[in-house]
């Protein structure tokens, strides 16, 4: 899908940080953790707090990156791994979308537990804990992919 068809979610910092406080409170009816392993880069900021929630001071890093700047998939490329097989570890990233970077992940790591803020429909299944669901046709902008701007009122967009 080309970024043009795509629907924006753009993310306020508030919303992020509430929808994370709100991942949160789901991880920590659910057990203890060793620590998290935060995937670069986007799981880091939702990390940090969450860190801050359960009061979990060992993070780690699996550091990875596989999409490009025109919103397309290409190659997994692991930067960074950790050792182990993720047991009593909390894997925190920002979304699943394909599913492919949680996938791989998940066979690097699988007694792990796997948490994300999004969803995309054909990630969903590889995520254990998530809070809200967005369209697989939206592209989620974070608070640091954008800056508040200028837009043309409703009325004279329409006559353009
Ligand atoms: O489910 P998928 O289709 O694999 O997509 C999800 C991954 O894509 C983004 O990371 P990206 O590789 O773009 O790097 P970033 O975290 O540095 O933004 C996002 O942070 C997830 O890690
Ligand atoms: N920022 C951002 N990164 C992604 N990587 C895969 N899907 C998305 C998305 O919707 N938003
Ligand atoms: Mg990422």
């Amino acid at each position: 899908m080309s970024v043009s068809q795509q629907k924006h979610f753009p993310v306020s910092w508030e919303e992020l940080h509430r929808t994370a406080k709100a991942l949160a409170w789901r991880l920590i009816g659910i057990g203890e953790w060793k620590g998290i392993i935060a995937i670069t880069r986007g799981g880091l900021v939702p990390a940090a707090i969450i860190a801050r929630e359960l009061d979990i001071r060992l993070i780690d890093t699996v550091c990875m990156a596989s999409y490009s700047d025109d919103h397309r998939p290409g190659e997994i490329n692991l930067l960074k791994g950790v050792g182990g097989d993720g047991d009593g570890w909390l894997i925190i990233d920002d979304l699943v979308d394909t599913g492919r970077t949680a996938k791989y992940v998940r066979e690097m790591l699988p007694k792990a537990h796997f948490a994300t803020i999004y969803a995309k429909p054909a990630g969903r299944p590889l995520v254990d804990t998530f809070i809200t669901e967005v369209s697989q046709d939206t592209w989620i902008y974070f608070p640091w992919d954008i800056e508040p701007q200028f837009v043309q009122p409703i009325a004279k967009m329409k006559r353009s």
